[in-house]
C-alpha cells in the first residue's frame, strides 16, 4: 500500500508507522489521519502483528493539526462536515499501540500520542496544548485524556497557558512512562513493542482493555470486568502453555489461542 503522509513498515511483531509530513513537522490533516487509521487497523487485523508503534521526526513527533488547512472554516463547516470527527477512532485500535515521541507533541499531536497506550519519549521530547494561542481549545481529546494523565492542576497550567511541558516534567507528572536519550528512542520502543508482541495476544488486548475500563467504570464494576477477563482466561491454551512452561522452568511457546 503506498501512502503519501506516512511510511509503514514492520520489524518482527511490530508494526511501525512513522508519520511523514517533514516540511509542516508532522501536522496532522484528514489525509494523514485517514492513512494513519488504515494502517493501524491493518496492523490490528494481522495475526502475526502483535504491538505497534507510531513515531514521528527527531524534531516533531507532529505539531498539531494542521492550522494552514483548518484556518478558514465556518462553524457550518466545521459541525456539519464534524471536523476531525474520526481521528480519535486511532484508539479504538485493540492491539497495543506505543507513541515514540522525539521534538515537539503539540496540540492534536500531543492528543494522538495520548490515544496510545502509552507514551515513551526522547529526551528532546516537549509536550503541549497550545490551542489558546490560537483561539481555540483542544478537540482529539486533550482536556480529557490529559487531565486523566497529569491531573487538574497541571491540566489547566497546560491548556490555559499554552505553554509546554519538556520530557522530564512529562515523566514526573505521569504521562510519559520512561524518557530515553534521543538516539535510543526507536530502539527502546521497538523493544518494548516486541515484547509486549511475545506474549499471548488475548491476554495482552485483555490487559489492555482492562486498564482502558478504569477510566469509564467504578472501582467495583472495574475490578468485577477485570475478575470476568481474568477466569476467561483460564480458557485459553496460553495459559495452560505460560504456567507449565514456569513450572518447568522454560520459555513459554504462545499460539494467541
Ligand atoms: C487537534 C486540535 C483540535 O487539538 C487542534 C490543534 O492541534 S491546533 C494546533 C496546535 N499546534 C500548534 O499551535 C503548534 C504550531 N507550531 C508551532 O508553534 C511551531 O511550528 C513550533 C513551536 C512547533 C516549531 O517552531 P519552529 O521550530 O520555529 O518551526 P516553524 O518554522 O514554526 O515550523 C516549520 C514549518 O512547519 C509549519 N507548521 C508547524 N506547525 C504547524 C501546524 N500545526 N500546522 C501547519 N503547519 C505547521 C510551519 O508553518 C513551518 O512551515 P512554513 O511556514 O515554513 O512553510
Amino acid at each position: 500500500m503506498a501512502y503519501e503522509c506516512i511510511k509503514v513498515e514492520t520489524r518482527g511483531g511490530v508494526g511501525l508507522v512513522t508519520l511523514d509530513r517533514p516540511k509542516a513537522l508532522n501536522a496532522l490533516n484528514a489525509k494523514l489521519m485517514a492513512e494513519l487509521l488504515e494502517a493501524a487497523r491493518a496492523f490490528d487485523a494481522d495475526a502475526k502483528i502483535g504491538a505497534i508503534v507510531i513515531t514521528g521526526s527527531e524534531k516533531a513527533f507532529a505539531a498539531g493539526a494542521d492550522i494552514k488547512e483548518m484556518q478558514s472554516l465556518d462553524f457550518v463547516e466545521a459541525y456539519m462536515g464534524d471536523f476531525i470527527g474520526g481521528w480519535d477512532k486511532v484508539g479504538t485500535v485493540r492491539k497495543p499501540m506505543i507513541a515514540a515521541v522525539a521534538g515537539y507533541a503539540l496540540g492534536g499531536g500531543c492528543e494522538l500520542a495520548m490515544m496510545c497506550d502509552f507514551i515513551i519519549a526522547a529526551d528532546t521530547a516537549k509536550f503541549g496544548q497550545p490551542e489558546i494561542t490560537l483561539g481555540t481549545i483542544p478537540g482529539m481529546g486533550g482536556t480529557q485524556r490529559l487531565t486523566r494523565a497529569v491531573g487538574k492542576a497541571k491540566a489547566m497550567d497546560l491548556c490555559l497557558t499554552g505553554r509546554m511541558m519538556d520530557a522530564d516534567e512529562a515523566e514526573r507528572s505521569g504521562l510519559v512512562a520512561r524518557v530515553v536519550p534521543a538516539t535510543e528512542l526507536i530502539e527502546t520502543a521497538i523493544k518494548a513493542a516486541e515484547k509486549i508482541a511475545g506474549f499471548s495476544q488475548p491476554s495482552v488486548i485483555m490487559a489492555k482493555e482492562s486498564v482502558n475500563r478504569s477510566y469509564e467504570l467504578t472501582l467495583a464494576e472495574g475490578i468485577r470486568f477485570e475478575r470476568r477477563l481474568f477466569h476467561s482466561l483460564f480458557a485459553t491454551e496460553d495459559q495452560k502453555e505460560g504456567m507449565a512452561a514456569f513450572a518447568e522452568k522454560r520459555q513459554a511457546q504462545f499460539k494467541n489461542r
